[in-house]
C-alpha cells in the first residue's frame, strides 16, 4: 500500500474517533441539557467532561476541613453539592457526572416509581473497577438480574438463616471476649478504637456464613477486598477516562493482581466442594447445589457463584460493620437509649452472660430494632443510589431522555424535614415504635436497604448479625465516648468514621 493511501485511512480513522470523542464530551450532553432545561428543570452548568466532580470534590473537602459534632447535620460532609442544589432548587434538579446529566430525586412519588420499574430504571453500569467489588446479582439487569434473585432468595430465607446464627454467636462472642480481657487488663476500663474490631468480626460472621468450615481461607479473600476496596477509592477520585483501568499502573496491577488471588482461593474452596466436601447450610453450598445438575441446567455456572461470593463478602461485610460502629457511637452520645437498649437484653435474655441468644429472643429485642432503624436514617451506609435511563420516560411531570442517570440522594431524602419532621435530624428511636410505614407515614423515604424488588437481599441477616452483636456487648459493658474520639463521617464506598470510633468500655 502506498503511503498516501496509508495516511488517509489514518486520517479517517482519526476523524472517526474525534468524531465521537467530540460527540461523547460535547455534542451529546450539551443536547441531553438542552432537553431537561426546556423543561424548566434547574441543573448545574455543564463543564466538558469533568462536569461538577471537581466543584463536588472541592466542597467536599471544604465540609471535611471544619470539625463538627454529634448533633450537626452530615450532608454536607457526603453529598455536600446536592445538598446546595436541594436547598436553592428545591426537590429535582440535576448534576453532572462527567459528562452525563444525573437528576438528583428526591419526591417520595418519584423514588417509589424509579425503584417499582426496575426493568425501565436498571442499575447503572458499574466502572469496570467497582465490578470488581460490587458485581453479581447488585449489578445484573433485566432477565439475568431476575434468574439470579431467584436462585439465590432461598439461602436468605429465616429458615436459613437460622442456621447461622450459632457462627453469629460464635464470631461476636469472641470479640467481646478479646475486648473483656482489654478491659481487666487495665482495671474496670479501657479506651478501645471499635472500629477495627466491628470490621474484623463482621468479615468473619460473612466468612462464617457463606463458606462454613472453610472460613479461614474465606479470612484471606476479606483481607485481599480490605486492600482492593481502598485501592478502587483512590482511583474513583479521579475523572473517570474510559478505558484507564486497562493501563498498566502500578494501581491497576495490584488490583488486577488481588482479583486473580481471590479467584484461586474461591476456585479451590469450589473443588473441594466438589470433591465430596458437601456442606449445605452456608453460602457458598446453598450456591453451588443451585449450579448442579438437580437444577435443570437453569441454575449458576460456577463463575457466577464465585462472583456471586465476592459480592456477599463486601455487601455483607462493609456495611453491617458501618451499621455497629455508627449505632456504638451514637448510644455513647445518648446514654438514656444505652440504658434502655441494656435493660431490654436483660429482660429478654435474662442475667446469664454465657447463655447464647436464639433467633426468637433476637428477634423479640424491639427497642434495639427502634435504634438500628434510627441509625440506619442518621448515618444510612449506602448514602445514595443510582439507576440509569436507557429509553425515554416519564417520571411525574418531567420526560428524562435516555442516557441520563437518576440518583437517589438517601442520606439527604432520610434527613428531610419536610418528610419526617422538625426534628428530622434528631437521634428519636421511638419514631420507629409503630414500625417503618407509621414514621414514614407510607411515603418511600426510607431506603437504608433499596426499595421494591431490588431491596437488600441480607437486611434480616445483617439486623439478626448486628443485634446478636449489641446484645452480647451491652450485657458486658456500658461505654462512652472517649475525649480523643473525632466526629468525622465520610463515604469511602459506605459512610465510615474517618477516624475511628474511640470509646471508653467499662467493664458491668
Ligand atoms: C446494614 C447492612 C446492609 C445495608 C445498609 C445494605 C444496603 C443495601 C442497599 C441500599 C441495597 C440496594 C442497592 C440498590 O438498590 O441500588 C442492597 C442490595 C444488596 N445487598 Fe445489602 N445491605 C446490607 C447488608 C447486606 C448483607 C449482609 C448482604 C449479604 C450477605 C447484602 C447483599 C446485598 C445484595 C446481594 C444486594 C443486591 C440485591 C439485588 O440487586 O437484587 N447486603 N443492600
Amino acid at each position: 500500500m502506498s503511503l498516501p493511501v496509508v495516511a488517509a485511512a489514518l486520517m479517517v480513522v482519526l476523524a472517526f474517533f474525534l468524531t465521537r470523542v467530540v460527540n461523547w464530551v460535547w455534542i451529546k450532553p450539551k443536547k441531553l441539557e438542552s432537553y431537561l432545561r426546556r423543561q424548566g428543570l434547574p441543573g448545574t452548568p455543564y463543564t466538558p467532561l469533568v462536569g461538577d466532580v471537581k466543584r463536588n470534590v472541592n466542597m467536599l473537602m471544604e465540609a471535611r476541613s471544619k470539625p463538627i459534632t454529634l448533633t450537626d447535620d452530615i450532608t454536607p460532609r457526603l453529598l455536600p453539592l446536592a445538598l446546595k442544589m436541594f436547598n436553592s432548587h428545591g426537590r429535582t434538579f440535576f448534576i453532572w457526572l462527567g459528562p452525563v446529566p444525573t437528576i438528583m430525586i428526591t419526591n417520595p412519588e418519584h423514588i417509589k416509581e424509579v425503584f417499582s420499574k426496575v426493568y425501565d430504571f436498571e442499575k447503572n453500569a458499574s466502572f469496570p473497577l467497582v465490578k470488581l467489588l460490587v458485581g453479581g446479582l447488585a449489578s445484573y439487569k433485566g432477565d439475568k438480574w431476575a434468574r439470579h434473585r431467584r436462585i439465590i432468595n432461598p439461602a436468605f430465607h429465616l429458615e436459613k438463616i437460622k442456621n447461622m446464627v450459632p457462627a453469629f454467636y460464635h464470631c461476636c462472642s469472641e470479640v467481646v471476649g478479646k475486648w473483656d480481657k482489654l478491659v481487666l487488663d487495665k482495671g474496670l476500663s479501657c479506651e478501645v478504637d471499635v472500629w477495627p474490631w466491628l470490621v474484623s468480626m463482621t468479615a468473619d460472621v460473612i466468612s462464617h456464613a457463606a463458606f462454613g468450615s472453610s472460613y479461614r481461607e474465606g479470612q484471606r479473600i476479606f483481607e485481599l477486598q480490605g486492600e482492593l476496596s481502598s485501592l478502587i477509592a483512590q482511583e474513583l477520585k479521579k475523572p473517570y477516562i474510559p478505558g484507564l483501568s486497562f493501563f498498566p499502573t502500578k494501581n491497576n496491577k495490584r488490583m488486577k493482581a488481588i482479583d486473580k488471588e481471590i479467584d484461586i482461593i474461591l476456585r479451590g474452596m469450589v473443588s473441594k466442594r466438589e470433591a465430596g466436601e458437601a456442606e449445605h447450610n452456608d453460602l457458598l453450598g446453598i450456591l453451588l447445589a443451585s449450579s448442579s445438575e438437580e437444577s435443570g441446567g437453569s441454575g449458576m455456572s460456577i463463575e457466577e457463584v464465585m462472583r456471586e461470593c465476592k459480592l456477599f463478602y463486601f455487601a455483607g461485610q462493609e456495611t453491617t460493620s458501618v451499621l455497629l460502629v455508627w449505632t456504638m457511637i451514637l448510644l455513647s452520645h445518648h446514654q438514656d437509649w444505652q440504658e434502655r437498649a441494656r435493660e431490654e437484653v436483660r429482660q429478654i435474655l435474662g442475667d446469664n452472660i454465657n447463655a447464647k441468644p436464639d433467633i426468637d429472643s433476637l428477634n423479640n429485642l424491639k427497642v434495639m430494632t427502634m435504634i438500628f432503624y434510627e441509625v440506619l436514617r442518621l448515618y444510612p451506609p449506602v448514602a445514595e443510589l443510582r439507576r440509569t435511563v436507557n429509553k425515554e420516560m416519564k417520571l411525574g411531570e418531567i420526560t428524562l431522555p435516555a442516557g441520563v442517570r437518576v440518583y437517589i440522594p438517601t442520606a439527604l431524602v432520610h434527613r428531610d424535614p419536610d418528610l419526617w419532621g422538625e426534628d428530622a435530624g434528631e437521634f428519636k428511636p421511638e419514631r420507629f415504635k409503630d414500625g417503618i410505614s407509621k414514621a414514614t407515614k407510607n411515603q418511600v423515604c426510607y431506603l437504608p436497604f433499596g426499595w421494591g424488588l431490588r431491596i437488600c437481599i441480607g437486611q434480616n441477616f445483617s439486623l439478626l448479625e448486628a443485634k446478636m452483636a449489641m446484645a452480647l456487648i451491652l450485657q458486658r459493658f456500658s461505654f462512652e465516648l472517649s475525649p480523643s474520639y473525632v466526629h468525622s463521617p465520610q463515604i469511602v464506598m459506605t459512610t465510615r468514621p474517618q477516624f475511628g470510633a474511640h470509646l471508653i468500655l467499662h467493664k458491668l
